[in-house]
């Protein structure tokens, strides 16, 4: 990928002087997401500290821009702050939010309407017009913020939820630029998607990318059919492939490509720390900090409805009432990072969680030892490597997910082809880690026999789960989702970006169908 360098050419927006290109240098490769990876903290004495964002986006998208020379824009997750950290020679676009737009546009539209509309309809979504004008508003800016980051020609990808309507209003401002679309959160079946009042301007604002990415083929298919019913164009038919087989639609001249990428995370790096002394030694530490237990259960999530987190405690509880488990043999760490705590759903779930821990705790631990130790606080990176060397079965039991990094980081840290991993079938990682204790977490006595069968499994069954796990994640990782995405979008890092052509037409053997 090219270096940063001057733009120079006139687009539409710069015609007028009320949006003047500012002197900033401008970068060939621009990522656009709700979330700067990076978050302003302010300490007791007032000092500002930056400090790198919890959530598998960032986790994602760090090592790729790290490598390259870009620009993110994003917001600081602060209010009103628009200060713009140069963090290792990424340049940092940020987009201030005040405090109500916070409340509408990020809590509200994105965080109480889509993302629950996204899973399943968990909670009920909640539809506010004043929320929807403002995350049309707050996609306004974000899009003319890329506009302003990006050189002639530039690559813009733009990420996830928050910013359906920014790739169509980006390329109205700028049509010389390249934009990819990727959705982190599963979307939605046509039987959901249809409540939503604005669901029209969000497949139209999402069409106005070359190319949309999915976690699974599933979502992908899903838009295509919406992207016929709703928006009236003519697509391709014929199933949708992993980093291949792209569905496609004819938006007039332009052709919108549909695919699946499913994302992973830096497996190598997490690889290595996880074999460091100081890594392994903390883990041992932690086993004896524990009790030296026979065996170590984890989860590690944001506090979020979606995980599950009250699924598996379900389920440990009822094992221990039916002596299944012994109180004396096991531990279980749930790291649950806040998020989102001041949505209403986030708060009642919070509390439904920690009275679970407390039952568990008053019914089966000692004053000495609680059988749950739950953490509400993000741990800092080595030491969560640390965890997951020390847990003997990891749990993962999302109700519903897009992919789920927490699952792919914890099979990354198993070299030593050890501990067992519990997997919910709605993971959009469950369709690539088969080898995994797959449950459906609707099912609490499948969850049961998972936990128990990874409790008590045979060393050798367990290093043969794991080393197929660890083939998956080694051999698919965060560069090579980012290399196939770039790729389909026809800038991979290889590739010096030039004009944007239009991507190829329809083949004919691919007729749009009703
Ligand atoms: N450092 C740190 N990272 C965390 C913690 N909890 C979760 N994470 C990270 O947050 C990410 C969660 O991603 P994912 O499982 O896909 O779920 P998401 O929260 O819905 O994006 C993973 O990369 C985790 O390692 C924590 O306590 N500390
Ligand atoms: O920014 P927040 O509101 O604090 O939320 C954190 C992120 O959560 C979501 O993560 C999703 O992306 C992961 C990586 O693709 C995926 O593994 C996971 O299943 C998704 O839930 C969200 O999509 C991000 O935008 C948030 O930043």
């Amino acid at each position: 990928m090219s270096a940063t360098r001057s733009h120079t050419s006139r687009t539409p927006q710069q015609n007028d002087p009320a949006t003047a290109v500012s002197d900033r240098q401008r970068a060939d490769f621009v990522v656009v997401a709700n979330r700067l990876p990076v978050d302003k903290e302010t300490l007791p004495d007032g000092t500002i500290r930056w400090k790198r964002s919890p959530g598998g986006l960032v986790t994602a998208l760090e090592p790729i821009l790290r490598s390259h020379t870009g620009a993110w824009v994003g917001w600081s997750g602060v209010p009103d702050s628009a200060e713009d950290p140069e963090i290792d020679g990424l340049q940092i676009h940020a987009v201030p939010l005040s405090t109500s737009e916070i409340a509408e546009y990020y809590e509200g539209f994105s965080n109480a309407t889509l993302w629950p509309l996204y899973h399943d309809v968990l909670v009920k979504p909640e539809y506010h017009r004043e929320w929807w004008d403002t995350y049309v508003e707050v996609n306004r800016r974000f899009a003319e913020a890329a506009s302003e980051a990006a050189a002639e020609n530039a690559v813009v990808w733009v990420q996830d939820y928050q910013l359906q309507l920014v790739p169509k209003m980006l390329r109205m401002l700028r049509p010389d630029l390249r934009i990819g679309f990727f959705l982190h959160i599963p979307f939605p079946p046509v039987e959901l998607f249809m409540q939503l009042p604005w669901r029209t301007e969000i497949v139209e604002g999402l069409l106005g990318a070359d190319l949309i990415g999915f976690h699974l083929p599933g979502g992908a298919q899903n838009f295509l059919y919406l992207a016929r019913r709703l928006a009236g164009q003519a697509t391709s038919k014929g199933s949708v492939g992993v980093r291949a087989k792209f569905g496609v639609v004819q938006v007039g001249f332009r052709t919108v490509r549909v695919g699946a990428f499913p994302i992973s995370i830096d497996s190598g790096d997490m690889d290595g720390k996880s074999k460091s002394r100081t890594v392994r030694g903390r883990a041992e530490e932690l086993r004896a900090e524990l009790g030296n237990p026979r065996k170590i259960l984890l989860g590690v999530d944001r506090l979020d409805y979606t995980k599950g987190i009250d699924v598996r405690l379900r389920a440990l509880s009822e094992l221990l009432a039916e002596n299944r488990v012994d109180p004396d043999e096991v531990a279980m760490i749930q790291l649950a990072t806040p998020s989102r705590e001041r949505v209403d759903s986030y708060v009642q779930m919070r509390a439904d969680i920690e009275q679970l821990v407390g039952n568990i705790n008053g019914r089966y631990g000692s004053v000495s030892r609680p059988i749950v130790q739950y953490i509400h606080r993000p741990v800092p990176r080595d030491e969560l490597i640390s965890f997951y060397v020390a847990a003997d079965v990891m749990l993962v039991t999302p109700l519903r997910d897009g992919m789920n990094l927490v699952a792919k980081e914890y099979v990354a840290c198993r070299s030593d082809l050890g501990g067992a991993l519990v997997l919910s079938e709605f993971t959009g990682a469950a369709a690539e880690l088969r080898s995994a204790y797959i449950a459906n977490p609707y099912d609490l006595e499948g969850v049961k026999d998972a936990i128990l069968s990874a409790v008590e499994q045979d060393p050798d069954e367990g290093r043969r789960r794991m080393r197929s796990l660890r083939r998956q994640v080694l051999a698919h990782d965060v560069s090579r989702w980012a290399k196939s995405f770039l790729g389909a979008l026809g800038a991979d890092t290889e590739v010096s970006y030039g004009p944007n052509r239009g991507l190829d037409l329809v083949p004919d053997s691919e007729d749009p169908q009703d």
